[in-house]
């Protein structure tokens, strides 16, 4: 029986109001247990020792995030917004998937200041993927004897241009008149034929980019052949396996470019230039050592990796020169996982021979590919415990970073590799993307202060979670545990940047406890767990616990890290803080 309008009267009459001292008390209590919990975040100390500009600024951000939640973020303008945003066709909405939302959030407000902060270091990403490949074809184009070929087979039909492998090299001489052209069913495969020209005689018919013939349909190929599309990276029924199949095709191209020396230090120059501009100050790039680098003018390949890493040293050493607000960039060397005990071993020993000689360049050692379908840690346990033996004789101090947890198991071979990298003393994890369901270790993570890596939007486009939204992350910070983010492969999984403002922005966006100050924190781990020289196990705790009460160079950059973080939050309050402040915020 519905209510009478007069019982109803009657019946209001015993509801308490807001003000009643029954709810109040009862709110203090419910205030008192979210500000217990949030004592267990691990950015809890950074938010309390923020400085009052810092906290007005993270008001202003707090204010622009709502208001753009509500104003740009919202299905009602779809209609007006969705030809702009590139969005095809999907509800708009907060927390959207990454490449549906990327246009959009580009020219938010939200996107200017976090494209303005300071980010530390970027610790997680791999080499090959991280230049915008328009700049990188540009160079590969333009570089005098850059030969394609393609190793087995030729690329006459559109079938064939979608799944050959297609490779680059130097050659001295053009080869191009006396051989059948890789467009033609005639093509031998492993003939290096100029590039410039292939490129010019692109055929009109069937080319994936759909750029039509000639250079620019041949860019446009070329392209899909190295990125994620935004279809595969929305496609998420077809699961982890299949976008993976795709990814690792992008790889085998792209190590082929930029192992040539001219482009090597081309591509060099214009990543440290991208991560500067991005508001990066330090770089540790996970890079895997094919043996198939040669110098400039020269088509045989070194036998072995002494000449990349001196070009690396050289170039950084140039742009640290040029741009004294760049603290440098050192490199991690990572062995695929899928490979054989034999074929491991001696890559790490590769790894030692430059270690010795290089020790700057070097940071630390890892194994990478996807980790499902690679072999699992304890799987390794005999290589690595005779690298570490290795090292130690030799007196080089290798640390391990190991991936690992990029996975959705629960309780499999791949997620229990969380164990073993653990175990192992590394000494930060690799996305860490299962660890939430590990409590135990969750809190040996945390007391061991070993940072996460996180890679959001890596982990979205290759299917392990469907946006920023569903990712664990926030568990993680919840629970005390250190984490940085990184942009992990930008080139191709869709950031198309170097920087990592895109990663950033989804985070602020997406994790409402997170705000500008969770931001920060993030940002300021990346420089506290920054492998920024050689250091044994306990100096390297002593340099995380002490942080900027230290006296070496860690604490140094977390001291300049400090200035550029409070010049950052004075220019948030200067450019937004008439509009968006009324004084009540402290
Ligand atoms: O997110 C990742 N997890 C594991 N391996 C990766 C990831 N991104 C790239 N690679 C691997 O690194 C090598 C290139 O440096 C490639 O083998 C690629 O598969």
């Amino acid at each position: 029986m519905p209510v009478t309008e007069e019982d109803w009267q009657e019946l209001s009459q015993d509801l308490p109001d807001a003000a009643d001292p029954v709810i109040t008390k009862y709110l203090q209590g419910r205030d008192a247990l979210i500000a217990e919990e949030k004592k267990q975040r691990s950015d809890a100390n950074f938010r309390k020792a923020l400085s009052p500009i810092a906290r007005k600024a993270c008001a202003v951000v707090a204010r622009i995030r709502d208001e753009e939640k509500r104003a740009i973020w919202n299905p009602s303008l779809e209609e007006a917004l969705a030809s702009t945003a590139g969005t095809t066709g999907a509800c708009l909405h907060p927390g959207m998937m990454f490449t549906h939302a990327k246009g959009l959030m580009e020219r938010t407000r939200l996107w200017r200041i976090v494209r303005r902060m300071p980010k530390g270091a970027l610790l997680h990403a791999h080499c090959d993927a991280m230049v915008q490949f328009d700049y990188l074809f540009d160079v590969l184009l333009s570089t005098p004897g850059m030969h394609i070929l393609s190793p087995d087979a030729h690329f006459a039909d559109g079938e064939a241009r979608r799944r050959g492998v297609v490779q680059f090299c130097f050659r001295e001489r053009d080869h191009v008149d006396d051989c059948p052209s890789i467009w033609t069913p005639d093509y031998v495969p492993g003939t290096p034929l100029l590039l410039t020209k292939m490129a010019d005689e692109f055929p009109e018919e069937g080319g994936e980019g759909g750029g039509g013939g000639g250079r620019k349909g041949f860019l446009a190929w070329l392209k899909t052949r190295v990125t994620i599309s935004q279809t595969d990276s929305v496609e998420q029924h077809h699961g982890v396996d299949h976008i993976w199949r795709k990814f690792m095709n992008c790889f085998l191209c792209l190590g082929t470019i930029i192992h040539y020396e001219p482009i090597w230090r081309a591509f060099l120059q214009r990543l440290m230039a991208d991560l500067h501009d991005d508001g990066v100050s330090w770089a540790e790039v996970r890079f895997t050592w094919a043996l198939n680098y040669c110098r400039a003018g020269v088509e045989k390949p070194e036998p072995d990796h002494r000449h990349m890493v001196i070009a690396f040293q050289e170039e950084v050493a140039k742009f640290k020169a040029e741009h004294p607000g760049f603290w440098g960039a050192r490199l991690i060397w990572t062995a695929i996982r899928r490979l054989d005990t034999r074929a491991i071993v001696e890559d790490m020993d590769h790894c030692i021979t430059i270690k010795m000689e290089f020790p700057e360049a070097v940071a630390g050692y890892d194994l990478v590919g996807q980790e499902d379908l690679g072999r699992p840690l304890r799987d390794l346990l005999p290589e690595l415990f005779w690298f570490r033996k290795q090292c130690a004789a030799e007196g080089v101090e290798l640390p391990f970073f190991f991936h690992a947890g990029e996975c959705l198991g629960d309780g499999d071979a791949t997620d229990s590799n969380l164990f073993d990298a653990v175990l192992l003393g590394t000494r930060r994890i690799g996305h860490g993307f299962s660890l939430y369901k590990h409590p135990l270790l969750v809190d040996l993570v945390r007391d061991r202060r070993i940072l996460v890596e996180s890679c959001p939007i890596s982990n979205e486009v290759l299917r392990l979670c469907g946006s920023i939204l569903s990712h664990p992350l926030p568990a993680l910070l919840a629970r005390g545990v250190p984490c940085a983010v990184s942009n992990d492969d930008p080139a191709i999984l869709g950031q198309d940047a170097a920087g990592m403002t895109h990663d950033f922005w989804q985070a602020l966006q997406g994790w409402e406890n997170l705000g500008l100050a969770g931001l920060g924190s993030l940002a300021e781990n990346s420089v506290r767990w920054a492998a920024f020289e050689d250091q044994t196990a306990d100096e390297w705790s002593r340099d995380i616990r002490e942080a900027s009460l230290g006296s070496g160079t860690k604490a140094q950059r977390l001291k300049q890290w400090g200035v550029e973080w409070e010049k950052f939050c004075l220019w948030i309050v200067d450019e937004y803080g008439e509009q968006y402040l009324d004084g009540d915020e402290e």
